[in-house]
């Protein structure tokens, strides 16, 4: 990895967090939303929209594509109108290969409005391999054809999408949502079973719903979408980021401080705030945000597995973590949806932390990686003091899990490649100093 002395942060640790910070939108809602304004015919008005960077990147994407996107009357609001996408003149689209996972995701609707697709190579967090074989599978089903080119894919319908029936091998939320985005238009009936049903995939259906769209969803994971002909737009606010909401409070419980998350919502969280009720962590819940809380005394060890929705959340996992560190006795992490989401915790080991991987599935469930040789297993052993590092940020939960490590050490951790973490915290450099992190660029 490249890393710049711009891109440091030093943080000067054991102080904890006290205040009050907000969150917005969704990461993995609003790019999605996003998208799915290209399948209207009218203007879409979006609100409640996070200023990072996978939005920028996919305001980006759409406006090569002719989609006008200006801001709104409401503070946080993207009015996003597809009028001229047949007429735009698409070019550099490589600038946005790597970017993030979003232009995967453009398939659907770009093939239903002209008929053709090119999809630069993706990007997103090295947490695994990430294959993208679901997306494709699923779209050669609709009736595309796809064509792998050295800069990326290359995809046609060679007429209307037509509905199908598709299973999921894994309840995959990319190939969720590509499933949606691509059946609504298509002709007749998609009927996708072991589908995701994470939240962020309920609030896309309701954005398409209000565009026209027609989908009903069941309680074992089977989604039924009848393709319309037409879309019009859609005026939705965002479900707030459970993802960020849930980081925020695993550095108030690291660093034995109290955080008010306004925008945090319980619906969506009620699995994490089990854990947390479980690790020792409080919190209480009023009508526009959760605060979270170490209520002093020692924190205690759980197992805890990750899971698809209702279960718990991998992007919890690696903030979660760091609070296990300084929990009194053995906490076990088995992550079952990612087969290298624990490589970040070397870094802990160095600073302190006690945390031995294994290649076997410790958690109560067998899981995809048990006999393919990952190390996807964790024992955390606590309580460990943590010493400030040198510390190289190594994916977006990796790094912010990296910043409440560094914020619950003794002394000072040079953080670098802090710049990752835009991609899904907004504004996290002004919201540290307003929680009373000592944090500081070089
Ligand atoms: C932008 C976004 O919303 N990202 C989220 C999304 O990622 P993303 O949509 O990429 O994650 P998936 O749910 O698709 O991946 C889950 C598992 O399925 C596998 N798989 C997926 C697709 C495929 O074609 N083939 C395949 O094997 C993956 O390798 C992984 O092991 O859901 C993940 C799981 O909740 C979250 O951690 C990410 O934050
Ligand atoms: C894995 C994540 O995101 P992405 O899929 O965008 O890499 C994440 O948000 O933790």
């Amino acid at each position: 990895m490249t890393v710049t002395t711009d891109d440091v942060l030093l943080v000067h640790g054991g102080t904890p967090l006290e205040g009050e910070i907000r969150v917005r939108g969704a990461k993995n809602l609003v790019p999605k939303a996003m998208v799915a304004a290209l399948l209207g015919s009218e203007p879409s008005r979006l609100r409640n929209v996070p200023d990072i960077r996978d939005v920028r990147v996919v305001r980006g994407l759409l406006q090569l594509h002719g989609v006008t996107v200006r801001g709104g009357e409401e503070e946080a609001e993207l009015v996003l109108d597809p009028s001229h996408v047949e007429s735009a003149n698409v070019a550099d689209i490589d600038a946005h290969a790597g970017s993030s996972r979003i232009p995967i995701l453009f398939c659907g609707p770009l093939l239903h409005r002209l008929g053709h697709a090119f999809i630069p190579g993706l990007g997103g967090c090295d947490i695994g391999g990430r294959p993208i074989d679901f997306h494709f599978d699923v779209l050669r089903k609709f009736g595309a054809t796809i064509e792998k080119r050295p800069e990326g894919q290359y995809l046609e319908a060679p007429q209307r999408l037509r509905g199908t029936k598709i299973q999921l091998p894994f309840p995959s939320v990319g190939a969720t949502e590509q499933v949606l985005l691509t059946a609504v238009l298509a002709e007749g009936v998609t009927e996708l079973s072991n589908a995701a049903v994470e939240p962020e995939i309920e609030d896309l259906i309701c954005v398409l719903q209000k565009m026209g769209a027609m989908i009903s969803m069941d309680t074992d994971r089977t989604i039924r979408i009848t393709g319309v002909d037409r879309l019009g737009g859609y005026n939705h606010r965002a479900l707030p980021d459970r993802l960020e909401a849930a980081s925020w409070a695993c550095a108030a419980l690291a660093t034995e401080g109290s955080v008010y998350v306004r925008g945090a919502s319980q619906r969506e969280m009620m699995t994490f705030l089990n854990t947390y009720r479980k690790v020792g962590g409080q919190f209480e819940i009023d009508d526009h945000g959760i605060r979270f809380w170490h209520p002093g005394g020692p924190l205690k060890a759980i197992a805890l597995e990750t899971d698809v929705h209702p279960g718990f959340q991998t992007d919890w996992q690696q903030p979660l973590v760091v609070a296990l560190t300084q929990a009194s006795g053995l906490s076990i992490v088995h992550e079952t949806v990612y087969e290298s989401r624990l490589g970040f915790t070397e870094a802990l080991n160095q600073m302190g932390a006690h945390i031995q991987l294994y290649r076997e599935c410790l958690g109560g469930t067998p899981c995809r990686f048990g006999q393919r040789n990952f190390l996807h297993s964790a024992v955390v052993s606590g309580p460990t003091k943590l010493q400030g590092a040198d510390l190289v940020i190594p994916d977006l939960r990796g790094g912010f899990s990296y910043l409440i490590a560094a914020l619950a050490a003794q002394g000072t951790s040079r953080v670098h490649g802090i710049e990752l973490i835009n991609r899904g915290y907004e504004n996290f450099m002004e919201k540290l100093p307003a929680l009373g992190a000592k944090v500081e660029l070089p």
